[in-house]
């Protein structure tokens, strides 16, 4: 099942040249997909382009199609988009508008015909699901860094979106906060919501991360599985410093010895293996 498609897309902002050319990605149903690249590449833009942002928002050109959960992005409103995809932007502060975390959460709700009861009580359960629960007469101003990135995100799971999207979700956090929000877009996605974000520190989503888009000058460069996408970025020359340390370690090991390591998804992990490796030398050498 898809969650997302391109289909040859490419966009323009207004009086721009092409910043998005001829994209063709599937994003599967369920997925947890990351969005990666340099920068300039075109994330953000690709990101907007499934909430329909771009070109909605923004104008400018495009040509080609964004189908989401079905509809075609392109003759569909922000609005009719907005009931499939919630989104969370680079500058999340920039979405909180009210004075409480509870009316903060509240508010996509007020137009929507719930009575003052369901109001309430969609609202703690989204506060609930980010970790939130009884913050609710809490004041906006007075959160830190990582409770707001987490209303923000409360206050589009309020509307029930099946798909995420967040822009570099981690990029204002503590690497404590960022492994917290990480853990949380886990949660959700293990719930079921297919979850897309922008990511240029790979390391963060290393455990997560089920696909790995890669855009460079506007281009999508490549698609796949952590290994398969690591292992591209690795052998070219432009990409390859979006590599984790860790993972440059593990291939750097594996092009010397010949040695097959596995997908080593945290430095545990990583750890285990080679303390395992070394044990099993140092046996076949004292033998
Ligand atoms: N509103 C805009 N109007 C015109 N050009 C824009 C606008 N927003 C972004 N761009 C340009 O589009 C290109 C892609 O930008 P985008 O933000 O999508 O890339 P990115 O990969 O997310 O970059 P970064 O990692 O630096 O955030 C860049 O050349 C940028 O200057």
């Amino acid at each position: 099942m898809t969650a997302v498609e391109f289909q040859h897309f490419s966009y323009a902002y207004p009086g721009s040249d092409l910043v998005l050319n001829d994209i063709h990605v599937t994003i599967p149903r369920g997925s947890f997909s990351v969005i990666t690249g340099p920068s300039g590449a075109g994330k953000t833009s690709l990101a907007l382009a499934v909430a329909g942002v771009v070109p909605h928002y923004f104008g400018g050109r495009r040509g080609g199609h964004v189908q989401v959960g079905g509809i075609n992005a392109s003759h569909s409103s922000m609005g009719e988009l907005a009931e499939q995809v919630g989104t969370v932007l680079a500058d999340y502060e920039s979405q909180l508008v009210a004075l409480t975390v509870a009316e903060e959460v509240a508010f996509g709700l007020e137009t929507s015909g719930c009575s003052r009861s369901q109001i309430t009580e969609r609202v703690s359960q989204a506060l609930a699901m980010v970790g939130l629960a009884g913050l609710e007469e809490r004041e906006v101003a007075g959160l830190s860094g990582g409770q707001k990135q987490r209303l923000a995100i409360a206050a589009v799971l309020v509307l029930s979106p099946d798909i995420l999207v967040l822009d570099e979700p981690a990029s204002a956090l503590d690497p404590e906060g960022a492994a917290g929000i990480y853990e949380l877009l886990h949660e959700l996605n293990v719930q079921g919501k297919t979850v897309i974000v922008v990511e240029h520190q790979l390391a963060r989503v290393l455990p997560y991360a089920s696909q790995i888009i890669v855009l460079q000058d506007g281009q999508m460069k490549f698609a796949g599985d952590v290994a398969e996408t690591l292992t591209f970025m690795w052998q070219q020359p432009e990409l390859k410093q979006g590599v984790p340390t860790l993972w440059s370690i593990k291939l750097a090991i594996e092009e010397a010895t010949g040695i097959r390591l596995g997908t080593w998804k945290s430095e545990s992990q990583a750890a285990e293996e080679l303390n395992r490796l070394t044990c099993k030398e140092g046996v076949a050498k004292s033998a």
